[in-house]
């Protein structure tokens, strides 16, 4: 089965709105048809950025697709802080990033909580990017597989297999975020190859082979095309190196690598 690798830039909180709209003019500039033929490209800007970006691919029809980096588990109300799904869809957003491990660390983020994020972006149409993987001491531990899968059964906890088929999975080692410690392309396969085994388990083969299971954790040009090459990761989550136009567009090109 063939997947569409998905090359998602994740900004975190980088880029104002008028760096924004630059950065995301230089990617198209640089991106051409071939590209986006081979590849689905992806940014995810901080929200105060969306809307600049949606005027950009809007008025050019450019190819590149955006979505946000969190979203509200609630629909609307006093929820001061929090931004909903319905104005992330109304945005035209088509991906929301969630349960990152910066939010499991620094917001407290549960499975649960994960859980009631994917079931809020499918209401509004949104895809979610489901952010997993395991710390060091758990690595250390060799305990990354089912702790993984652990984070994967409670995000998709009561998700049908209508809605489940067009998630995306994330696979991020926290020890390898923004450390320059990347996964071996070994290890990045084995912690993919057993989420997409649990998604067989879960719902069907079929269901599993439909989803893109992406890699994160200091992706870069140098070393994209030996994580590609694993037969269970279908894109990447870049984070740092999506700052750098030109090595974002690398990382997309990165069957010339
Ligand atoms: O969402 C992206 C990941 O946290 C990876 O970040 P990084 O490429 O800077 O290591």
């Amino acid at each position: 089965m063939t997947r569409m690798p998905l090359m998602a830039g994740n900004w975190k909180m980088n880029l104002n709105h008028l760096e924004a709209i630059a950065h995301t003019q230089k990617l198209a500039f640089a991106l051409a048809d071939k590209d986006y033929e081979a590849v689905e490209v992806a940014v995810l800007p901080p929200f105060t950025d969306l809307r600049g970006v949606q005027t950009l691919v809007d008025g050019d029809k450019l190819k590149i697709k955006y979505g946000a980096q969190d979203i509200s588990a609630h629909d609307s109300g006093a929820y001061t802080g929090e931004i909903s799904g319905a104005m992330l869809s109304k945005l035209k957003c088509t991906y929301v990033a969630i349960g990152h491990s910066e939010r499991r660390q620094y917001h407290n983020e549960t499975d649960d909580l994960c859980n009631a994020k994917v079931k809020a972006a499918y209401r509004h149409g949104l895809t979610p990017i489901l952010c997993v993987g395991e710390g060091l001491e758990i690595r250390k531990a060799g305990q990354q597989v089912q702790y993984t899968l652990n984070q994967v059964d409670g995000a998709l906890k009561d998700i049908p297999a209508e809605q489940a088929e067009s998630i995306v999975i994330a696979y991020e080692p926290v020890w390898a975020i923004g450390t320059g410690e990347v996964a071996t392309p070994e290890d990045a396969q084995e912690v993919c190859g057993a989420i997409r085994g649990r998604l067989a388990e879960l719902y069907s083969q079929e269901l599993a082979d439909k989803v893109r299971i992406q890699y994160g954790g200091s992706v870069k040009s140098g070393n994209v095309a030996a994580i590609m090459a694993q037969p269970d990761v279908d894109g990447a989550l870049v984070g740092g190196a999506a700052l750098d136009a030109d090595e974002f567009v690398k990382i997309v090109r990165f069957r010339d690598q």
